[in-house]
């Protein structure tokens, strides 16, 4: 069996919702639906999940909500109208309604998955499940045996299953908001539990390409890519998969497809296990990056052996519960990467903290950083492929602010300032992926 999520594009409106039933209808495995809220389009300009964010930040400051709450719903009526459905969206929404000025963030940013998913199962003729009674979680962490026994326990009954995605529930049965771009993490946390032979996340490109479409218009497709790629690509920022997506499928070595609602008849990316892939023509799988960090760089002389100070610098970070993504190193100094959303409201207290209370000879900060990595598996064995990147960024006036790269990585990371962000990604895709004579040869 099969295991599809459809992403917020894919169920934009009502013309996308009969795209998806024809992909459903044209194979008969295809038995557990996920899907993610009503997204973007054309016609539609606000993903529903932005809406419910901005709709409680109006909740929250007593500003009039209901011009906003009747758009929400204006866009689920319609598409329950355009198919002629007969699920009571209405007293759903009315629910919410009643629910707004008590409910927590977590249940009304997660209501878009909950009623396009309430739409899609009257649509397709499948049975609607609410993901808060199957998915459990503890802490932030999926139960998958409690899960599991929930999941059992429903499949006895019901054999062709539509999933709200984006959410589960808390012990305590209430709702847990996944990450943005969550239903994809629970699409492959069902692919796990069904043991599905494929997960097929299907969105509105023909698979992932090898840079961003919208920074390099002219990028080619990735036909077959491993788990680890795959996984070092979504965490550097290819929005097309979310990076906590990857565990669940890869645990049981699951294939997954990504896949466009719109062209089935493109294909995709498919996602395997290593052993599984054959040679890639192209040295360099993908180009994946990220803007907005900031680097506070701590200086000492000989830091590296007053093994103290830094203890004490790492406690003041996680007194902020601050993620540090990289630590590039040396004897007298050390530099920590953070995302700039992360620090922004606690910057200036852990400067002052880290002045005041470290010993230190000085700090400083450098804010509007991005990183592009470029992904290959065989930047282990030829880790020389790094210097050639860089080679490919030295005559374009492109100042590159750092370079990392562990011995074991299948990616190097390069720090540019944001401006230079989508220069250097493109750059380094035409430059070291085409035109085929200047390509960085296998
Ligand atoms: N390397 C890449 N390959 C494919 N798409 C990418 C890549 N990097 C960024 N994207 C963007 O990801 C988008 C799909 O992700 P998302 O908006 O989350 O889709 P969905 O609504 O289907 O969940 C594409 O429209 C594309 O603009
Ligand atoms: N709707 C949620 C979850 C999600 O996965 O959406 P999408 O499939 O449209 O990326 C979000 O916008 O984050």
């Amino acid at each position: 069996m099969k295991v599809a999520k459809f992403g917020g594009s894919s169920v934009a409106d009502a013309d996308q919702f009969k795209k998806v039933k024809k992909i459903i209808q044209s194979d008969k495995t295809r038995q557990v639906v996920v899907v993610s809220a009503a997204g973007k389009n054309s016609h539609e300009p606000v993903k529903i999940t932005d809406m419910l964010i901005e709709l409680e930040k109006e909740v929250k400051s007593k500003v009039d909500y209901q011009p906003l709450f009747a758009k929400i719903s204006t866009r689920f009526i319609k598409i329950k109208n355009e198919l002629n459905l007969k699920v009571d969206i209405e007293a759903d929404l009315l629910e919410i309604k009643q629910r707004l000025q008590t409910c927590s963030h977590d249940y009304l940013v997660s209501r878009g998955e909950y009623l396009t998913a309430r739409l899609m199962a009257d649509y397709l003729g499948y049975y609607f499940i609410d993901a808060k009674d199957i998915l459990i979680f503890d802490g932030d962490e999926i139960d998958y045996a409690a899960s599991n026994s929930r999941l059992q326990r429903l499949l006895v009954q019901h054999d062709r299953l539509v999933v709200s995605g984006f959410y589960g529930a808390n012990e305590d049965g209430s709702v847990h908001l996944m990450p943005r771009g969550g239903s994809d993490i629970s699409g492959s946390i069902l692919a796990n539990l069904m043991d599905a032979n494929l997960y097929e996340n299907w969105t509105d490109v023909s698979g992932i390409l090898r840079a961003d479409p919208r920074i390099v218009d002219h990028s080619k497709k990735i036909d077959v890519l491993t788990y680890d790629e795959l996984q070092e690509l979504s965490y550097m920022g290819i929005g097309v998969f979310q990076e906590e997506a990857v565990r669940p499928v890869r645990q049981k070595r699951i294939s997954t497809k990504i896949l466009n609602t719109n062209h089935p008849e493109e294909g995709g990316t498919l996602v395997v296990d290593s052993n599984n892939k054959q040679f890639d023509s192209q040295v360099i799988t993908g180009i994946a990056g990220k803007k907005n960090y900031t680097v506070i760089t701590i200086k000492k002389y000989q830091l590296n052996r007053h093994i103290d100070i830094l203890q004490r610098v790492l406690a003041i970070f996680q007194k902020f519960n601050i993620s540090i993504n990289y630590i590039p190193s040396g004897n007298d100094g050390f530099s920590f990467l953070c995302r700039h959303n992360d620090l922004s409201r606690n910057l200036d207290k852990i400067i002052s903290e880290l002045k005041k209370t470290c010993n230190l000879d000085s700090v400083t900060v450098n804010k509007d950083i991005a990183l592009v990595a470029a992904v290959s598996l065989q930047l282990s064995k030829r880790p020389a492929i790094a210097g050639k990147i860089l080679s490919c960024l030295d005559n374009s006036l492109i100042h590159v602010r750092f370079v990392f790269q562990e011995g074991s990585d299948i990616k190097v990371v390069i720090g540019v300032a944001n401006r230079d962000y989508e220069k250097t990604i493109a750059k380094i895709y035409d430059e070291s992926l085409e035109p085929q004579s200047k390509k960085i040869s296998a």
